[in-house]
């Protein structure tokens, strides 16, 4: 089977919910196709019940579910630990967690006990038996050392906040190659050289270092008070780890450099030429515009500036040759450089599904930035099905979510990535848990079609 993996993670039940009690939940299973269906209905069934509290039966779309008793330990060796392999063969593999407010996403994905193994949350588990390996590989070939490059942002809108680096903001653009890019402001260095960060990514040699540093990241994740849960993420964590070597980080950083060289050059270029062109016109009595009779373009002045730019360009692109060479040498030598984990923390799916009909009421801020969680959670379930479904268009260009994610979507295999749906258990959730539900049963129907 190849089809993206939905599962089902069912948190337990907090104390203060246990007196409205438990949703009255079942789960069947297709022995064929090994997925399973699940039915709910509100324990609080009553005349006046309205459509989003009525009883609901999802389709056979979920590839598992994981009971509220058992750990973060049993969710990593059911979904994550089996793919590990392939991230050590080079190949890129995504797990989202999606949910409500509050529904057990942080837990699942990062954890917040650091200091007990049983409840590491799945990228800190990852990192673990990645490292773990790489320490084998590493001795066995002291030509070599492999570590893992960590990058660690929070998205929000166009924004991303690298965590690694004091929170600082980076704009997701798609360049004129297409590719999309995050990058930080435009800094002025000394002699007029231009440098654009991208998010930094953080070469960890050991699993201590990663966690540290994880750590220390997560400090910097920006949680608000807000109307739903006291600590609701407002943003998307987005937690990469990569397999990398020294070389490939310094080949990386060539690139960033003299790409931060042709800035100037080619800003200069596009000024000469501007320059020229307005001086080569004048404007008449009239307000219309005509060629200035006492000035002829430069034209070697333009050229010189062109020149220059290619110049500066060539150099880019012998950057990039190298940083590919590296790559492609070392790849030979192990396959598992490049491999990758993304583990991203989705934002709160109430804003989603919306808070009508359960009481809340939301400032006008939160409403703003509900929309774009909204169009960013609608967006990824439209990427995964179109890709589900084998469509020829698949729209990642819809929200910065799916765009950041393009590279990573592209470059995995379905069968490896998952989304796993946090739900609550209480009755008094019933409608959040619900479409939850529901969304996931989109996604997995989805995936019939792969079968
Ligand atoms: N499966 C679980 N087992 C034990 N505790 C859990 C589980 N899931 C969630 N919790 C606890 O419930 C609380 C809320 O969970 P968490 O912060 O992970 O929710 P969230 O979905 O990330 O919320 P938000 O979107 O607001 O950040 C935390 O105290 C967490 O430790």
């Amino acid at each position: 089977m190849n089809a993206f993996k939905v599962w089902v993670r069912w948190r337990p039940l907090e104390s203060i919910e246990s007196p409205k009690g438990d949703i009255i939940r079942g789960t069947d299973e297709d022995h064929n196709n090994q997925r399973f269906r699940i039915s709910v209905a509100s324990s609080t069934q009553t005349q006046a019940m309205s459509s989003r509290e009525r009883p609901w039966k999802s389709g056979f779309s979920f590839n598992g579910v994981i009971e509220p008793n058992e750990s973060n330990h049993v969710v990593y060796n059911r979904i994550v630990a089996p793919i590990i392999p392939e991230v050590l063969q080079g190949r890129c593999c995504n797990s989202f967690a999606y949910g409500h407010s509050g529904s057990g996403k942080t837990h699942t994905m990062i954890g917040y006990d650091f200091e007990n193994d049983d409840e590491f949350g799945l990228c800190l588990a990852a990192a673990r038996q990645l490292a773990t390996a790489l320490d084998e590989i590493n001795a066995g070939d002291s030509a070599y050392k492999f570590g893992i490059g960590l990058r660690v942002y929070e998205l929000r809108k166009n924004s991303a906040f690298d965590l690694l680096n004091n929170r600082n903001e980076c704009f997701v653009r798609e360049g004129s190659d297409r590719r999309v890019y995050i990058r930080g402001e435009t800094e002025i260095l000394e002699n007029g050289k231009v440098r654009v960060r991208p998010i930094a990514t953080r070469a960890c040699w050991s699993f201590q270092q990663l966690q540290r540093e994880l750590q220390e990241g997560l400090k910097h994740r920006k949680t608000a008070t807000s109307t739903v849960h006291d600590q609701s993420s407002r943003t998307h964590a987005i937690i990469e780890m990569e397999i990398i070597t020294t070389d490939l980080l310094n080949a990386r950083d060539d690139v960033v450099e003299r790409q931060s060289e042709l800035v100037p050059v080619g800003k200069y270029a596009t000024d000469v030429y501007i320059e020229e062109q307005l001086r080569a016109i004048i404007q008449t009595e009239d307000g219309k515009y005509t060629p200035n009779p006492n000035y002829n373009v430069n034209q070697k002045r333009v050229d010189a500036a062109e020149n220059k730019k290619a110049e500066f360009e060539s150099r880019v692109k012998e950057a990039e040759e190298h940083e590919s060479e590296v790559f492609a040498i070392t790849a030979r030598a192990h396959q598992c450089v490049g491999g990758r984990f993304v583990f991203v923390d989705l934002a709160g799916a109430e804003f989603l599904s919306g808070t009508a009909g359960t009481g809340i009421k939301q400032s006008a801020q939160e409403k703003q930035q509900g929309r774009q969680i909204n169009t960013d959670l609608l967006a990824l379930k439209e990427v995964i099905r179109a890709r589900s479904l084998a469509q020829t268009r698949i729209p990642y260009r819809s929200s910065p979510l799916t765009m950041v994610l393009r590279q990573h979507f592209e470059a995995s295999n379905d069968a490896q990535s998952s989304i796993i749906l946090t739900v609550s258990p209480g009755a008094d959730q019933y409608v959040a848990t619900l479409n939850t539900l529901k969304y996931g049963d989109l996604v997995g129907l989805a995936n019939k079609h792969k079968g």
